[in-house]
């Protein structure tokens, strides 16, 4: 049965990288991995199989967007990545009145699946739905597929729920978990979702990124 969402290329992306890097000390979308940026890494896995066009959630005084277009948090004091999500949101509604939802990625996961996104559109049966990546049993809601007709909703829960925290926005809607497998390499299961948040995540992801790349 085909999905609600028809065309997946048509969905618009939103790359969230309006955290702190609080963990890793400096912006991590410039960290190097393979001597090339994560955010680099990041847009060119985006722009390699699945999706376009592709917009970059960060702050106004962002050094260097890579050609992308640059989608500031509407809301002030980092209100954690669903802020990015609403602005997401807010630009796609504005940008592309066609679209039902928007899809998120962050900036800090660089093995992510290449079917992320048709994966993640088929399993959306209505224009309200979200739909989430998950892997070994977690949820990366990060990785999500957001209706635009809740954009109020979480425009309203953000600035007014105490805790913030993403799972109970989730339990306000109706949410479609799709999850993805580990991927196998020379040093063993590699969860497509590896994220990274400090200096010694980065030194593990050389790691697999080597693996990954021994592989025919
Ligand atoms: N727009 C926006 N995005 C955020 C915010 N906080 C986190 N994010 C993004 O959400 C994703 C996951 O967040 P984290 O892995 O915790 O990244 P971070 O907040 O930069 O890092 P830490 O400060 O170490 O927690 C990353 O892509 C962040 O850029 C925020 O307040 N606003
Ligand atoms: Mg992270």
């Amino acid at each position: 049965m085909p999905g609600f969402i028809a065309n997946t290329e048509d969905i618009p992306v939103v790359l969230l990288a309006g955290g702190r890097s609080s963990r890793m000390g400096a912006n991590k979308a410039f960290s190097l991995l393979g001597e090339e940026s994560l955010l680099a890494r990041i847009a060119a896995r985006i722009a390699q199989r699945q999706m376009k066009p592709i917009a970059l959630n960060a702050d106004t005084d962002w050094p260097d967007t890579m050609g992308m277009d640059l989608v500031p948090d509407r809301i002030p004091g980092k209100l954690g990545p669903l802020a990015g999500v609403l602005a997401a949101m807010q630009d796609t509604t504005l940008r592309y009145p066609h679209a039902s939802h928007v899809a998120t990625l962050p900036i800090d996961s660089p093995f992510f699946p290449l079917d992320l996104a048709p994966r993640l559109a088929q399993a959306i049966e209505g224009p309200n739905e979200i739909a989430i990546a998950a892997s070994l049993s977690q949820d990366h809601p990060v990785f999500g597929l957001w209706p635009v007709s809740i954009a109020a909703d979480l425009g309203t829960w953000i600035v007014s729920d105490e805790k913030r925290r993403v799972r109970d926005f989730l339990a306000r809607h109706q949410v479609r978990r799709v999850d993805f497998a580990a991927v196998e390499t020379p040093i063993g299961p590699l969860d497509p979702f590896f994220n990274i948040n400090t200096p010694a995540d980065l030194i593990e992801a050389e790691k697999w990124l080597a693996a990954l790349e021994s592989m025919p």
